[in-house]
Parts: structure tokens; sequence; C-alpha cells
């Protein structure tokens, strides 16, 4: 698996520092607030996991699947929901926990999907943003990195539901999924 990874972009330590930072902020922003995490499954698993050890204010978690991206390297264009949420969010703050933003379809859709069911706010945490591909413009209150116009892996994130297991993030060697 490891052989077939381009680079290294940020090591487990960096990863576990970064969380750290965000979850300082987060505890900070939404202090005496309702705060609900939803984290977006299934690239989310592993950022929404570290993440919320380091929030030190009271919070709720939920998960919503979606997907777009299949066996693919790029995305369908089609946001499918797997599983919705299974609390009434009313009245509450709702911080969308992402791995990875890049047409920025799948947040955009998110977003319009949850709009009407009364939350008190809706923000989002994402770790990395992939810029340079935007389609999509959504705003992204916390964001972790910016990464290069790559295919990215591990932490989480995969190609083709492979490499999620990977402790650290990188990039994908071309010739795995440029065939
Ligand atoms: O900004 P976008 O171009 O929409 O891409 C970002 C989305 O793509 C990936 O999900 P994927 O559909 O691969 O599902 P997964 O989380 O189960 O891997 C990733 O986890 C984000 O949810
Ligand atoms: O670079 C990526 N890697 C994995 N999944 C993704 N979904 C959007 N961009 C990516
Ligand atoms: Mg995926």
């Amino acid at each position: 698996m490891a052989d077939d990874v381009k680079e290294i972009l940020f090591s487990r330590e960096d990863l576990s520092q970064k969380c750290r930072e965000l979850g300082d902020q987060i505890s900070r922003d939404y202090e005496g607030k309702e705060l609900v995490l939803v984290g977006i499954l299934k690239g989310s698993v592993v950022f929404m996991t570290d993440l919320m050890k380091e929030i030190t204010i009271p919070c709720n978690i939920e998960f919503m699947e979606v997907s777009s991206y299949g066996t693919g390297a790029t995305s369908s264009g089609v946001v499918k929901i797997n599983k919705d949420l299974d609390m009434d969010i009313s009245g509450k703050h709702i911080l969308i926990v992402e791995d990875i933003i890049d047409t920025g379809i799948t947040l955009s859709y998110l977003v319009d999907y949850l709009k009407n069911r009364k939350a008190e706010s809706i923000e989002i945490v994402c770790l990395l943003d992939k810029k340079e591909r935007r389609l999509k413009d959504i705003p992204v209150a916390y964001i972790g990195y910016e990464v290069p116009d790559e295919f990215i892996i591990g932490y989480g994130i995969d190609y083709a539901e492979k490499y999620r297991n990977l402790p650290f993030i990188g990039s994908l060697k071309d010739e795995i999924y440029k065939k």
C-alpha cells in the first residue's frame, strides 16, 4: 500500500497537531452553544475521531453517509445520500466535519440539503482544501491545510475504497489512477 504513495504531505504528528489547533479554536467559538458535529462518512471517519477528542466543550455527534466519487478519481457530479441524520437539528449549531473539499459539489449539496431543517447555524470544518479544482463556491469556516491538485489518500481518504487506513496523508502515484 505504501509503495503506491507518491509523496507524504502530512505526517501523523502534523495531523495530530492540526486537530489540536482546530479543536481549540472550535471550543472557543462554540462556548455556551449547543454544538452538533456532523461527520460525513466515510472519508471523515479518522478526522472526526481525532478532532472530537480535542474539543473541550459539550457536543453531540451525528453522521451522514454521502458519496459521489465511487471507484473513480473524479466526481460523478451526482451526490448520493446513503444515510441521513438521526436527530432533529432545529435550534442546534451544526458543524459539518469533512475530510476534503475538491470541486465543492458534495458540500454545497449537503448545506443546501440541510438548510430547511431550522438549525441555528450551519458551518463547515474541512481538513483539506484542494482549491484549484473548485467548481462550486462554498464558505468553509475552518480549514486545516491547502493541498495541491493531486489525488489524495490516507487518514480516512480513499481511492476506490483503498488506502483509508494509512496513518498519514499523501498523494497517489499517477500510474495508479490515471489508467
Ligand atoms: O468536493 P468534492 O469534489 O465533492 O469532493 C469531496 C468529497 O469526495 C469524497 O467523498 P466520496 O464521494 O469519495 O465518498 P467517501 O467519503 O465515502 O470516500 C470526500 O470524502 C468528500 O466528501
Ligand atoms: O483527492 C481526493 N482523494 C480522494 N477522494 C477525493 N474526493 C475528492 N477529492 C479527492
Ligand atoms: Mg471516496
